[in-house]
């Protein structure tokens, strides 16, 4: 019935790191506009696109996309560890008439979803047990990375079917936009980052809590200067956000995977959640920029932004 999207970076060092002044206020404000705009919609169904980051998803078994119909999350850096609510015969709805109409989607009957997934959800929507809920996974971080064009026609596919229901549809994409985090990579892994990425689910609390702090830690330095990662890059930032707005989807699909990570960092794959979400916006027709956010925000690791739409 109808469809509405918000897409907004996620960052789980935003509960730890102070950034330099006024962008805590700037993005708390960002985050009230959210809030506002879920009640303005008053969705009846949310379908999220979030990436994982070693959390739930590893390379025992890694698929570039997976409807969950059943998730909790991992409870990684303090997000919920509840169990979504979703409503099975949507998701399996919406894996049918994938599968029916082109695309090789992954099912998941009990996936666990890290801060990719949760937090933002979380955030604008009081908890991820508010809103009847179909996460949708999306691998942002593990090569090999599936054309983009893959991406925007999964969302476009999930958009049609999603635009048949009797429903007010929040689309929510979480995750990118430029930004190098210390995630391990297979191909310079060590022995024992090799074991983890194989199989590193439901680390002991001691092994998760020294993960987290390498990673907070690696955002104090970056904003000091002195962290060996990518920088952000607002430039490729505001041009991604750019096709965002132009609802010219396809436009995504000139996106490779190699020269992402070159221009925006290893992370920046993130950014198939948006991908995604848009297209399966833009399915429903023509969209309107309802919000657009943009910062470089180094202490969270993190090229910050928001896009918010709904249909024209
Ligand atoms: O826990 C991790 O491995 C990465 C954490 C992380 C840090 C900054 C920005 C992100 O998007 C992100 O996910
Ligand atoms: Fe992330």
């Amino acid at each position: 019935m109808s469809l509405s999207l918000m897409c907004i970076s996620h960052s789980p060092l935003m509960g730890f790191n102070e950034p330099a002044e006024g962008v805590r206020e700037e993005v708390d404000a960002l985050f009230d506009r959210a809030r506002a705009f879920v009640s303005e919609v008053d969705p009846t169904l949310v379908v999220t696109f979030g990436p994982d980051h070693y959390n739930g998803f590893f390379y025992d078994l890694m698929p570039p996309f997976a409807i969950c119909y059943a998730a909790h999350g991992a409870g990684d850096y303090d997000t919920s560890a509840d169990e979504f609510v979703v409503p099975e015969h949507i998701a399996a709805g919406l894996a049918q008439y994938a599968v029916d109409h082109g695309i090789d989607m992954t099912i998941s009957r009990g996936a666990e979803l890290d801060h990719g997934a949760v937090q933002i959800p979380e955030t604008v929507l009081g908890g991820i047990t508010k809103y009847p809920t179909v996460p949708v996974f999306v691998n942002g971080v593990a090569e090999p990375f599936v054309p983009i064009s893959r991406i925007r026609l999964m969302g476009q596919v999930l958009g049609d079917y999603l635009a048949t229901l009797d429903e007010r549809v929040l689309l929510i994409g979480s995750g990118g936009l430029s930004h190098d985090p210390p995630v391990p990579r297979w191909a310079e892994a060590t022995e024992a980052q090799r074991a983890f990425l194989l199989e590193g689910r439901h680390p002991t609390p001691e092994a998760r809590a020294a993960r987290q702090a390498k990673t907070i830690n690696t955002g104090l330095k970056f904003a000091a200067g002195e962290a060996d990662i990518q920088e952000l890059n607002p430039e490729w930032d505001n041009a991604f956000l750019d096709v965002c707005e132009s609802g010219d989807v396809t436009a995504f699909d000139a996106y490779t995977a190699t020269q992402m990570t070159l221009d925006a960092g290893h992370s920046s794959h993130e950014v198939r959640c948006w991908v995604a979400a848009c297209a399966a916006m833009r399915s429903a027709g023509p969209y309107v920029t309802r919000e657009r956010y943009y910062r470089a925000i180094p202490e969270w690791i993190a090229g910050f932004g928001a896009f918010f739409a709904t249909t024209a």
